[in-house]
């Protein structure tokens, strides 16, 4: 698996640091010369503009470039919860918090969008999915996404999950140091590969998709926002695995819809997508070998990332000097009282069973949401309306942003915002549920993450795993959380992030 630092092409994925600065670059490259508010917009009421010094545009790219989340605390504190920021000639129009952001994630495709701030992902989606179709394709092909990742099929998924977690964990021995990120980045490409991409790929050619994987998400360099076309080798490697991935599945999609119709079929994300049919619309036909691949390959880099990160900070907190004696002796009593119900084994309702570790892998994403910045662009000017009350309109024409890691530390949301305390989503606090879209780790709304309860079902199997079998010690700097990295796309723990684990004697 290529390091975190290198990923590259889900869209969201695109969002930290290293994105944004690309992207406010191409605007400032290759945006029109002047601010172009509608007429209509410009009678309203309109956010407040930034103050970026002489030159504006310029001077909100430089802000920009040295990091999205101090631009963001330094406009909140002088403008407050709605404020547009110049950038070249664009307009990024930022909504901070449930109230301001309400609209963001409940706005339709028509009036705000995805596409035309993502859409550099094509080469690596492929043709014909995704972000190269119109609203109405995409919606069919992500009703496809819903029915792969609906509950109901979510119980096989979690039986491989655990059988995976299980095989991995093996051969650790009975004692070591290792970097957590690395291993737990390693044993959830296994189980994706088996959930999503199915059982020929993780058993007969893992290495080899593996391989082409890698490509892909090298190909995905910052550059690539600007040029994703551009001849560069990153581009050709990327481009030659797409169409290897292509390839393989052709031939495991063309067996797979040979078998006859009583043959017994496979419980994977792969199946749904080899048996889905489009309405009539588009004439009720098959996906095609080509745009299967593409979905698996945003499916899987949707889940691959952002997982692993997810498990590691998790992991970090419950091992950290700081945390793990005042919370980490619950988590484990939890692991003692399901066994003693249910014995060894872990499956979907067992899992779902276990409420403390749910909020403990919550609270770990509400502090380091692996996307810090999410986008739309604006097609239709509408009104944001902030906690007190005030109507700002958003004009045709602007970028919106909202940050899950930014708004996840608003004191005026989450008390103690700074503090790691899995409690405050339990009963009789439950901070999270007083306003809709106060957690925003999997996003909100109309484009909330279609894989969330996966995602869930995924870290808990590997850490129930880990925490019966083994005890554990942070030992990277001195046992204290690590910093963020934000020079990464999808932003993760800065490496190492080592552990010494010791095989348990008994739980
Ligand atoms: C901890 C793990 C995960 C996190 C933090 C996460 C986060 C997110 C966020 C923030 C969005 C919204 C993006 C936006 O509004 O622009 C999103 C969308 C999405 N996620 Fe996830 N995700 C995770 C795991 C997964 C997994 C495992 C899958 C699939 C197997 C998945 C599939 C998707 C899909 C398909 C969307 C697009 C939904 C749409 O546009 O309608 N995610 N995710």
């Amino acid at each position: 698996m290529a390091a975190v630092e290198s990923v590259g092409a889900l869209w969201y994925y695109v969002l930290g640091t290293v994105f944004v600065a690309a992207f406010v670059c191409a605007q400032f490259l290759t945006g029109k010369p002047k601010y172009a508010i509608p007429s209509k917009d410009r009678k309203k009421r309109l956010p407040p503009l930034m103050d970026c010094g002489v030159v504006p545009g310029l001077g909100g790219l430089v802000k920009f470039v040295k990091g999205p989340l101090s631009v963001m605390k330094e406009a909140y504190g002088k403008y407050g919860e709605v404020f547009t920021v110049p950038v070249g000639s664009k307009r990024m129009t930022f909504l901070i918090g449930p109230w301001a952001s309400v609209h963001f994630f409940r706005g339709s495709d028509e009036v705000i969008s995805q596409k035309e701030v993502y859409e550099f992902n094509v080469p690596t989606f492929g043709k014909g999915v995704v972000f190269d179709v119109d609203h109405r394709l995409r919606r069919e092909q992500f009703k496809f996404f819903a029915e792969a990742l609906r509950p109901a099929k979510m119980r096989s998924y979690v039986n491989q999950m655990v059988m995976e977690a299980e095989l991995f964990f093996d051969k650790w021995g009975e004692t070591g140091e290792i970097d957590i990120l690395h291993e737990l980045s390693s044993l959830i490409i296994n189980t994706a590969s088996r959930c999503l991409l199915g059982r020929e790929v993780r058993e007969n050619l893992f290495e080899e998709v593996y391989r082409q994987f890698h490509f892909l998400d090298m190909g995905m360099q910052p550059i690539s926002v600007l040029f994703p076309y551009l001849p560069i080798k990153a581009h050709r490697d990327r481009d030659r695995a797409r169409k290897e991935m292509s390839d393989i599945f052709m031939k495991i999609i063309k067996a797979r819809r040979a078998q006859p119709a009583d043959a017994a079929k496979e419980d994977d994300v792969l199946q749904t997508f080899v048996e889905a049919r489009y309405s009539e619309t588009y004439g009720g036909r098959e996906m095609t070998p080509d745009e299967i691949t593409g979905m698996l390959i945003a499916a899987l880099f949707a889940g691959q990332h952002t997982s692993s990160i997810t498990s590691t900070w998790t992991a970090l907190y419950l091992f950290s000097e700081k945390y793990r004696h005042k919370f980490l002796p619950q988590l484990l009593q939890e692991q003692r009282d399901i066994i003693k119900e249910h014995g060894e084994e872990l499956n979907y309702d067992i899992l779902s069973k276990m409420d403390y570790l749910h909020r403990a892998m919550k609270e770990a994403l509400r502090l380091h949401p692996p996307l810090i910045m999410l986008m739309r662009y604006v097609h239709e000017g509408f009104d944001a309306e902030t906690s007190k009350g005030e109507k700002i309109h958003v004009p045709k024409g602007d970028i919106i942003c909202t940050s899950p890691t930014f708004a996840h530390r608003l004191e005026s949301v989450y008390s103690n915002s700074l503090e790691y305390d899995p409690h405050r989503f339990g009963p009789g606090r439950e901070e999270d549920k007083k306003r809709p879209f106060s957690f925003i780790g999997f996003g909100g709304g109309r484009h909330s993450c279609m894989g969330e309860t996966f995602a869930y079902m995924q870290v808990k199997v590997l850490m129930s795993v880990l925490l019966r079998k083994f005890d554990f010690e942070l030992l990277s700097n001195n046992g204290a959380i690590p910093e963020p990295n934000y020079d990464a796309m999808v932003v993760g723990p800065r490496q190492p992030c080592k552990v010494r684990f010791t095989k348990k004697k008994s739980l």
